[in-house]
């Protein structure tokens, strides 16, 4: 049985960040899709985005994703978009438990609003599309196997306690020694 554990959720709720800090706390490999698409392509996001489009972006994150959950027991980062994808979402349900990093609109702004570096946002009204976005996706995100609120007052380390004791409480077996 493959037991990664895979973020989900919007641009800026964390899921590099609190991706980072599992990996450490519980000594397994990390993997985040968006890192793995760039270091193969040597382009940034926003290269890969303004030169081959975003289909050709959601195809390399499918991809990525595949290879990275081969591993097994691995701490996998998605990109925002990525879980949108019905292939995407069953590929994680085979190998391993999913769990969405569910943070509200002013906290996500609050983040990205300084970095140009999430192209989907490069549009007349950043803070609207990211409300636009947050609104159609939630109810996906929302069929992840396991739901953690990433409150802003949580430091990077409490949202990961919290994650963790969730993954304790709902499926066990994802977080025992091999
Ligand atoms: N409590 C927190 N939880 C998660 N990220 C935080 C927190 N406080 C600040 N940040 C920062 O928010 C930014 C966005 O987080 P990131 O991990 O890139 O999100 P995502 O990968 O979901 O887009 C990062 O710079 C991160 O360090
Ligand atoms: O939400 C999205 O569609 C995207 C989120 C980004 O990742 P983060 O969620 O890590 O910011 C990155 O994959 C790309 O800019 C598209
Ligand atoms: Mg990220």
């Amino acid at each position: 049985m493959r037991r990664n554990i895979v973020l989900v959720g919007m641009m800026g709720a964390g899921k590099t960040a609190i991706g980072a800090e599992l990996s450490r706390r519980l000594g397994r490999p990390f993997w985040d899709t968006d890192a793995e698409i760039e270091r193969a392509a040597a382009m940034t996001i926003p290269e890969i985005f303004a030169r081959d489009g975003e289909e050709f972006f959601r195809a390399r994150e499918t991809e990525v994703l595949a290879r990275v959950l081969a591993g097994g027991d691995s701490i996998v980062s998605t990109g925002g978009g990525s879980w949108m994808r019905e292939a995407n979402r069953s590929r994680i349900a085979g190998n391993g438990v999913s769990v969405w990093l569910d943070c509200d609109a002013e906290t996500l702004w609050q983040r990205v609003r300084s970095r140009p570096t999430r192209p989907l946002l490069q549009t007349a009204d950043p803070r609207g599309t990211l409300e636009r976005l947050l609104a159609e996706r939630s109810p996906v995100y929302a069929l992840a196997d396991i739901h953690v609120r990433a409150l802003r007052k949580d430091a990077v380390e409490e949202t990961a306690t919290q994650v963790i004791a969730a993954i304790q409480d709902r499926q066990p077996i994802i977080l025992e020694a091999k």
